[in-house]
């Protein structure tokens, strides 16, 4: 067990699930990873005092990815909203090398990354920073024995909780009916969410200007039907309003 650096919720040292590494990199990509990313990358060794500090320029919002993947939401949502600072998280070094390629390419200052666990990274941001979390198609882990390695959990909802400000947005994007009841089901137990879905449509319908990950598309290829979950973090005692 670690002490949490910025005494917010307790990080419990925990196993990373997943591959960590995939095909050989590319010279190229291997020059990024050595020379770009500790440029962006979070000193979690460090207290961070404020999440919008993190930032070369004033930022009006911070939003944080946890599992980019490819990178392909966390681009385009960075292109579209220089006012607004992105972390990103992902231990999966090719889909690293893939988002800094990008990010040199389109020469971004308003993304910064944390290459690992982003439970580490949540535990690190102070209290009501973030604005807006996206989980989407988070590792779904199918089997009954493997459920307890999914990144939703009642303890990983405490801790988003403390960082994501009150009014803010958690939102969650699956392919697996299961891996979405799950998700309702223990926000249903929290405190500190609301699901906002009045219609299916809600559920059934991307979010306004949203850009279709790898894992999607190929999710809709094989012939499944992804839901869309946002979640408000309630303001205090807001529960039974
Ligand atoms: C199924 S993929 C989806 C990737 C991407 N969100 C998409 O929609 O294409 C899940 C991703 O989550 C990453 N991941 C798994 N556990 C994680 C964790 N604890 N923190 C951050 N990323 C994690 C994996 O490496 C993988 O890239």
């Amino acid at each position: 067990m670690e002490e949490a650096i910025d005494g917010g919720a307790a990080h419990v040292a925990r196993r990373l699930y997943g591959r960590s590494k995939g095909k050989a990199l590319r010279a190229g990509q291997a020059r990024l990873l050595q020379e770009l990313l500790p440029r962006l990358t979070l000193d979690l060794t460090q207290p961070c005092p404020s999440a919008a500090g993190l930032f070369p320029t004033a930022v009006t919002d911070v939003r944080l990815e946890i599992g980019f993947g490819g990178g392909e939401h966390l681009i385009a949502a960075a292109a579209a909203r220089p006012d607004v600072g992105f972390i990103g998280c992902e231990p999966f070094v090719n889909g690293m090398a893939k988002l800094l390629a990008r990010i040199d390419a389109l020469g971004l200052a308003n993304i910064r990354l944390h290459q690992g666990d982003a439970a580490e990274a949540i535990d690190w941001l102070p209290q009501a920073s973030l604005g807006r979390t996206y989980l989407f198609y988070p590792d779904p882990w199918p089997k009954r024995r493997h459920r307890k390695r999914r990144f939703v959990s009642k303890e990983t909802l405490a801790a988003l909780a403390r960082v994501i400000r009150p009014g803010g947005e958690l939102r969650f994007a699956t392919d697996i009916d299961d891996y979405a009841g799950w998700t309702l089901a223990r926000v249903r137990e929290s405190t500190d969410f609301a699901w906002t879905a009045r219609a299916s449509a809600d559920w059934l319908t991307p979010w306004r200007g949203w850009t279709q990950t790898k894992y999607e598309a190929k999710a809709m290829a094989a012939g499944r039907k992804p839901v869309y979950l946002t979640f408000e973090r309630r303001r205090d005692g807001a529960r039974d309003a």
